[in-house]
């Protein structure tokens, strides 16, 4: 392998502690400490993984946390009726429901009815809106990751071509916004693109998310690119057992691209870590505070 690694435990690590050195501020100079609400409803494997280390990484960064864990066959009204509560609940300043809900509910329905304020996936509408309009928006926790983790090689990046394989309103379109945002030339690929290999051929910067194992190959990536593998897929290991991979087949990837990111240990740590800066953001601006440079 010849391109730098861009490991997320430290990178995540130094986002935590910032977050956490921040919470002691608010506290200590405002009285305040930052409530975050996480949602669950069903019992998914993963989702109940990832909710129970998202509760686990805010204590410990000395925020709030506020667990509801909801059966399966919760109805939508239900939901909505527990999102109006918090809404209302000036100890909750973030608000998340684990994605995806069960299919009897409508996830849009569900993530508009969360206060844009306390939006701390940055999914509703206001603000994508937000976002997409250069206004200052909660923006969602991986697409942020994403960036933080490329700054960490390039802190420059005006100029780049960037390529993003993958259009879901959680990862791809958001990522892409904070790209241009960054002066990227931005192409936004997908299942439909034509001759996608060569389109990503051009990118300086090749972000992958699009949910399909080692979909990427080593002969897509340009000489030197900067890759970001947001891909999160579980597949067989033999012996009944598992193992992760990303979008990119990594070992062929890292010996064309300057820095890529590994799964697991890259992207999907920090997806956390900038969760519980969303949250800290969102509580300071309920409060009237500037919010905290992470
Ligand atoms: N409401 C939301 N739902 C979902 C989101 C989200 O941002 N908001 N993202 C994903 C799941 N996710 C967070 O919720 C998440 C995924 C992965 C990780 C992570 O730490 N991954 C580790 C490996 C963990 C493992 O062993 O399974 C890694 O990549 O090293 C954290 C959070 C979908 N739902």
């Amino acid at each position: 392998m010849s391109a730098t690694l861009i490991d997320g435990k430290p990178i995540s690590a130094a986002v935590k502690a910032k977050v956490a050195a921040e919470a002691a501020r608010l506290a200590r100079d405002h009285g305040l400490v930052p409530g975050l609400a996480v949602v669950l409803v069903g019992e998914d494997p993963a989702s109940t993984v990832y909710v129970r280390n998202k509760g686990k990484a805010t204590i410990e960064a000395g925020l709030r946390s506020f667990e509801h864990k909801l059966p399966e066959h919760t109805s939508e009204a239900e939901l909505l009726a527990l999102i109006a509560r918090l809404n209302a609940d000036p100890t909750v300043h973030g608000i998340l429901v684990q994605l995806p809900v069960p299919a009897h509910i409508d996830s849009q329905a569900v993530i508009q009815a969360i206060s844009p304020d306390k939006d701390v996936d940055g999914l509703h509408p206001m603000n994508s809106g937000r976002l997409a309009s250069g206004l200052a928006a909660l923006v969602p926790c991986t697409p942020l990751g994403c960036l933080h983790m490329l700054k960490t090689v390039r802190p420059q990046l005006a100029g780049l071509e960037a390529v993003v394989v993958g259009r879901s309103n959680l990862v791809g379109k958001p990522v892409a916004q904070l790209l241009l945002a960054e002066n990227c030339t931005v192409t936004i690929a997908h299942s439909r693109t034509r001759d996608l290999p060569a389109v990503c051929r051009r990118a300086d910067i090749l972000v992958a998310a699009v949910g399909r194992p080692e979909m990427l190959r080593g002969d897509w990536v340009k000489p030197g690119a900067i890759v970001i593998d947001v891909g999160i897929n579980r597949v067989p290991a033999g012996e009944g057992k598992t193992r992760l991979i990303g979008d990119v087949a990594f070992a062929e990837a890292a010996e064309i691209a300057s820095a890529i990111t590994p799964v697991p240990g890259g992207v999907g740590l920090m997806t956390v870590a900038c969760l519980l800066a969303n949250t800290l953001k969102a509580a300071s601006m309920q409060a009237g505070l500037p919010a905290p440079q992470i």
